[in-house]
């Protein structure tokens, strides 16, 4: 387990971190997740032991790491621009860190072997760093990582430079990826579809701070306040509710509670439709509902139809911070 506790970093008379505190869970993948600026390479770096904070602790399974050096702490690291040995080929730049280290040539060449395998570049190992494509380069990048056995992977942004498809594919090779190796984890990302797609637990960054750590659907269903329920998806506001657009429920027929609006826009999205609502207090609203329920109500632009909210994910709109978290309660992982 990587525990932070009470961590905070100024640079000059910025905060960077403010009284940071987390707990990550041995074995699982967990996400930084939040806005750029928010900190998390900052968290990451410190943990890595690149940076060191000006007060609180990083213990790495158990041991205080605070002091200690980068090099011993055992740590595997890729970032987004990764930095190979141009000369060196894939075999060789993988094997590097086991080979500064005078293992056994027969070792060396049997790890570089199963880690090529790994990561699917089994048949690149005579090729030059330059040779690669850009996500076959991150992948070497963490083989290499991967080759002195770290007891934990820190990953800042590593799909980051790629495009979309290949940062996609990559997405769902690191779950595979970390499902076989089971290394503790720790991926920054501003991608809230990453996080959400192959992290076990999202801790939420916003402002130096953690505003919030869970898994997935918890994040998703009981957000705490308005800044993780909007970095997780979309929202809307219904009076004084936030909601998601797919728990705001339309019907033809006033009833109680429920707010009149008007069409004002409707797209068809294949098997979700996307309502455009104007409220008549002049706000406007987004509503996300089935082909089935569109037809059913045979949507048109100027049509007038009664919106409640559905679904049991809702926070108060003034509100800053959901009544059933306290403020200074830490924050863990749930048990996994
Ligand atoms: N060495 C440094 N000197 C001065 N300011 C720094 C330094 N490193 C980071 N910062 C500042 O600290 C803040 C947090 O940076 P950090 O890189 O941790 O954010 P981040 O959430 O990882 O954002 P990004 O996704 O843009 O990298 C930023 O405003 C950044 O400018």
């Amino acid at each position: 387990m990587i525990a932070v506790e009470g961590i905070s970093k100024r640079f000059g008379d910025y905060t960077a971190l403010d009284d940071v505190s987390i707990e990550v869970p041995d074995g699982s993948l967990t996400a930084l997740l939040g806005p750029s600026g928010s900190g998390k390479s900052t968290l990451l770096r410190i943990i890595g032991g690149l940076e060191s904070p000006d007060s609180g602790r990083v213990l790495i399974h158990g041991e205080d790491a605070t002091s200690v050096p980068p090099q011993r702490r055992e740590i595997g690291f890729v970032f987004q621009h990764y930095a190979a040995f141009k000369h060196m080929t894939v075999r060789d730049n993988v094997a590097f860190g086991l080979t500064i280290r005078k293992q056994p040539k027969v070792q060396i060449a049997e790890r570089v072997d199963e880690l090529l395998r790994i990561v699917g570049l089994a048949g690149y190992a005579k090729r030059y760093p330059n040779q690669l494509s850009g996500g076959q380069r991150q992948r070497m990048a963490l083989a290499r990582a991967l080759a002195v056995e770290p007891r934990v992977l820190l990953l800042d942004e590593p799909f980051g430079a790629l495009d979309a498809k290949v940062r996609a594919e990559l997405r769902e090779w690191l779950r595979r990826l970390h499902d076989e190796v089971h290394v503790t984890t720790l991926l920054v990302t501003h991608d809230q579809e990453e996080a959400m797609s192959i992290a076990d637990h999202i801790a939420v960054m916003d402002n130096a701070r953690i505003e919030q750590f869970g898994s997935p659907r918890e994040l998703y269903d009981e957000p705490s306040n308005p800044f993780v329920m909007g970095f997780l998806g979309p929202v809307s506001q219904l009076g004084d509710r936030l909601v998601r657009p797919h728990d705001i429920a339309l019907g033809a027929q006033s009833e109680d509670g429920a707010l009149e609006a008007m069409v004002s826009r409707v797209i068809h999205l294949g098997f979700e439709v996307r309502v455009e609502l104007m409220l008549t207090t002049g706000e406007a609203v987004t509503a996300q509902i089935t082909r089935t329920e569109a037809d059913e109500l045979e949507l048109g632009v100027g049509d007038i139809v009664w919106l409640r909210s559905a679904g049991s994910t809702a926070l108060r709109a003034e509100r800053a911070v959901a009544p059933e978290r306290a403020n200074d309660e830490p924050l863990r992982a749930a048990e996994a």
